[in-house]
């Protein structure tokens, strides 16, 4: 029996991790290895996905769809080579990175003799934002990609969403992709069944232009072999950064900042995620901006083992530079000490 593998995708921030964590407590997902990509100088997926073990690799050297798909080979041989050394593996879970264009991951996953001879693949789920969707099926088309190669879609933050636009965006979809059904998941909660043994991806039944891309990328995979970055793929004025703060943050001043940040410059920020060791706090909070949604902080319940404990922000951004972002909280952190100075002197 070949080891199923499913690739779960979806525009940044659409909910991918918080479904994962969720679908990897199902008993039927034991065995399960995960295999995480992410955009950007600085991997936090694998600190927040719930369970870091042996069995979770982070493939985080740039996007999966262009420079790491060796990575994806070689991480697949691995654990099959793992798994013949007596180790269970049930099943492959592969999370994109939001920026992700599925067909060269797919063509990857459908062509490479060696993965194909240990590997199935078992479908393609997208995750949608219900709050963002519309917005990014405008502007993103990687994010139009997804959703039409995808064997399922799951609707998430519905419970964020009005029903009329809920509605407008299924319509949507369903033209993007007669095939798939559209599911909706509120926090990544949803029957795993639903989601896996979907019998493998087909360009059958779908829009034309999903048979284009995939014929487009097995020549191009043929022409190069060892497939380089191709810097037209993603838009050229997205960028992403990270930034690393050695000393605890007040929650007052980086509160203040995201405030302002999605306010006045939503349309720009696609991303921002961190982990944070806040002033006063034993445990680290987990910050997520989506456009002009921020959700949200969490506390998690530790800092991940091995973990250093330095506050870490990373950014994926259109047309906003570095600069101005990171004078921004330095400057809104350095006002929010100086107020709790002020406020403790005030108080002797
Ligand atoms: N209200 C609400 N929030 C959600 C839902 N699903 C996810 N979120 C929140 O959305 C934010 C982003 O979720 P993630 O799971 O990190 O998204 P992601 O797709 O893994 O993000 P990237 O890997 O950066 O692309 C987090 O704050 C989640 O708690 C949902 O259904 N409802």
């Amino acid at each position: 029996m070949k080891i199923p593998v499913t690739v779960l995708t979806g525009f940044l921030g659409a909910g991918k991790t918080t479904l994962l964590n969720r679908l990897l407590k199902a008993p039927e997902m034991a065995g399960t290895a995960v295999l995480i990509n992410e955009f950007g100088e600085i991997g936090l997926d694998h600190l927040l996905v719930e369970r870091l073990d042996e069995d979770t690799v982070l493939l985080n050297a740039g996007c999966l769809c262009c420079t790491v798909r060796g990575d994806l080979v070689r991480a697949l041989r691995d654990l099959a080579a793992r798994a013949q050394d007596g180790r269970v593996l049930t099943r492959v879970v592969v999370e994109t990175t939001g920026l992700a264009d599925p067909a060269p991951i797919l063509q990857t996953l459908m062509s490479d003799p060696v993965v194909l001879s240990v590997y199935a693949l078992d479908g393609v789920v997208t995750l949608v934002d219900a709050v963002a969707g519309q917005a990014t099926l405008d502007t993103q088309a990687e994010a139009v990609k997804q959703a039409a190669m995808a064997d399922r879609i799951v609707l998430t933050k519905t419970d964020l969403s009005d029903p009329a636009d809920v509605a407008a965006l299924e319509a949507r979809l369903a033209g993007l992709n007669p095939v798939a059904p559209v599911l909706r998941a509120v926090a990544g909660a949803i029957a795993p069944a639903t989601l896996l043994g979907l019998g493998g991806f087909t360009a059958e039944g779908r829009i034309p232009e999903v048979a284009t891309w995939l014929t487009a990328e097995a020549a191009r995979g043929h022409h190069h072999h060892h497939h380089h970055h191709d810097p037209n793929r993603h838009d050229a004025a997205i960028h992403a950064f990270g930034l690393v703060f050695d000393e605890p943050l007040p929650w007052q001043g980086v509160a203040t900042w995201l405030e302002m940040l999605a306010v006045t410059r939503g349309d720009s920020v696609l991303r921002v995620k961190g982990l944070l060791n806040l002033e006063g706090k034993d445990r680290p909070v987990a910050i997520h901006g989506v456009q002009h949604v921020f959700h949200p902080p969490a506390m998690l319940a530790t800092w991940p083992p091995g973990h250093d404990r330095r506050s870490r922000i990373t950014f994926v951004l259109r047309n906003l530079p570095r600069e101005v972002v990171e004078a921004g909280l330095v400057s809104f952190v350095t006002s929010a000490r100086e107020a709790a100075e002020t406020g403790r002197e005030s108080g002797r």
